[in-house]
């Protein structure tokens, strides 16, 4: 793959900050430690030079390079941290000490060695063993997946491009991309997700013959979220996942596979992901902690190919420098003590109280709404798409007249990639309230569309 054509001039600029090199020489009390991908950044000399360099900071050295400040004046001094099960995350004074210092821009390295293991289980990708050219596979902790999405999209997006993607789709994945003044072009989609037939229909615009000539405008990044989409809960099938992975193949492209429902997945076996199909290295993976184990902690990881993930460290080096030590440290603790199985059963307990939230919707969907509007029960995620029949745009109905029956939802509009489009549907949310709230939110809704029909 030759990754530099994907790049922006902005991108393909960046450099290492020199600054979170030297942070690495601390005093050894204290020691930030950065991997080799930072030395060797900076450092660009072969890796047996880095590595000597990298070992010969001995405890004995004094740096007063780094711009660090002394964790001895910070108030916090350790913490304790209670786990539903009855486990405790703790901090002790060493640990709170570098909980609450600078780490690496990729992350730190037991949440991502934790992270890498858990990737190469569930998804055995090819790229695992790949080289650095080759596309070997390689990932980072961002601030929620959000981080992630907004950092890819700033690597691969120049004003102008053409982008495909299967809309209705996530509002955030729009406010990212749209700012970038791209072309945004939908590929038709339905419950099971991205139409292969209608993404090769748009992709005849163009000749693969003719992807690499220089001023072509043929797209080179498709984005999708393959399971439990937001808002449709749409879930692609293993089918439609390798007839798109071969059109990309064709055309050349990259595909960005968002998928924070991965495992809001609710029959297993779990569909195969874009990532274990990837034997080109043109998948970029979003992964997300924010369903299973806190959004507001904001972990969200980046997995892809190495040189392309090192571009978005760079990236995050220059703006956050890198995601809350102390957020990595505690979810890093607590992964270390369930281990993969223990993560996984976790998992399972998720996925059993979202399908009960989901049945109840489904029930009081039947019960309230079967007259007046359609829909597709999702198989995984925490949304369900609803078309409301006879009513072209549902934005005054929900914007208005709802919020005066006191119950709320989204207006599809806001999915779309032209928000002013009329769109019949709304997004209902089975995730936070009560199966009791959602019949009653549902009787409401009920009553408001016969009213407005
Ligand atoms: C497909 C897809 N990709 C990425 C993300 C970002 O997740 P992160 O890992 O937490 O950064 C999301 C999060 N989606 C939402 C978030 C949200 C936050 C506050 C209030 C409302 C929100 N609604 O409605 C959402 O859909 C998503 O659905």
């Amino acid at each position: 793959m030759n990754y530099a054509r994907f790049l922006t001039a902005v991108s393909a600029a960046r450099k290492p900050s020199p600054i979170r090199i030297l942070n690495m020489f601390t005093r050894n009390s204290d020691r930030v430690f950065l991997p080799k991908f930072e030395l060797a950044l900076i450092f660009s000399v072969p890796t047996c030079t880095k590595l000597k360099l990298q070992q010969r900071s001995p405890p004995s050295l004094i740096s007063l390079a780094g711009g660090a400040p002394n964790p001895n004046t910070f108030p916090f001094l350790s913490a304790s941290i209670e786990v539903r099960n009855g486990e405790t995350v703790t901090f002790s004074e060493a640990a709170m000490k570098r909980a609450l210092q600078y780490s690496a821009s990729n992350g730190i390295p037991e949440l991502l060695t934790w992270m890498k293991s858990l990737q190469k289980k569930l998804h055995n990708p090819p790229t695992a063993n790949y080289s650095p050219e080759n596309g070997q596979m390689e990932m980072c902790v961002t601030t929620g997946s959000q981080e992630g999405l907004c950092k890819v999209f700033e690597m691969l997006v120049n004003p102008g491009d053409n982008v495909l993607l299967d809309a209705p789709t996530y509002s955030g994945t729009l406010a990212a991309l749209q700012p970038l003044g791209c072309n945004l072009i939908n590929v038709p989609s339905d419950q099971h997700g991205i139409i292969p037939a209608a993404l090769k229909e748009v992709l005849s615009r163009w000749d693969p013959l003719e992807v690499h000539r220089p001023g072509s405008t043929a797209p080179k990044i498709l984005y999708t979220i393959p399971n439990g989409g937001n808002p449709t809960g749409a879930s692609m099938t293993a089918q439609r996942k390798k007839e798109v992975y071969e059109l990309a193949q064709q055309y050349d492209m990259l595909i960005i596979e968002d998928d924070p429902y991965y495992f809001l997945q609710f029959n297993k076996p779990w569909a195969p992901t874009f990532l274990s199909m990837d034997t080109d290295g043109r998948i970029i993976r979003t992964d997300s902690f924010s369903k299973i184990l806190s959004s507001g902690l904001r972990i969200g990881f980046v997995t892809g190919p190495k040189l392309l993930v090192d571009r978005v460290v760079l990236h995050i080096q220059a703006s956050t420098m890198h995601t809350s030590t102390f957020t990595q440290l505690m979810v890093s603790q607590l992964l270390h003590s369930w281990g993969q199985e223990g993560f996984l059963q976790h998992i399972d307990r998720v996925i059993e109280f979202y399908r009960t939230q989901r049945d109840a919707m489904i029930s009081s969907a039947d019960k309230w709404l079967k007259d007046v509007a359609e829909w597709h029960t999702p198989t995984a995620g925490m949304f369900l798409w609803i078309k409301i029949k006879g009513i072209a745009d549902t934005q005054q109905l929900i914007m208005e007249r709802a919020l005066e029956k006191e119950v709320l939802l989204v207006p599809g509009g806001v999915f779309m990639i032209n928000s002013s489009d009329p769109c019949p549907y709304v997004r209902a949310a089975f995730s936070l309230s009560t199966p009791e709230q959602i019949d009653e939110a549902f009787r409401r809704l009920s009553a408001l569309i016969k009213e407005a029909l």
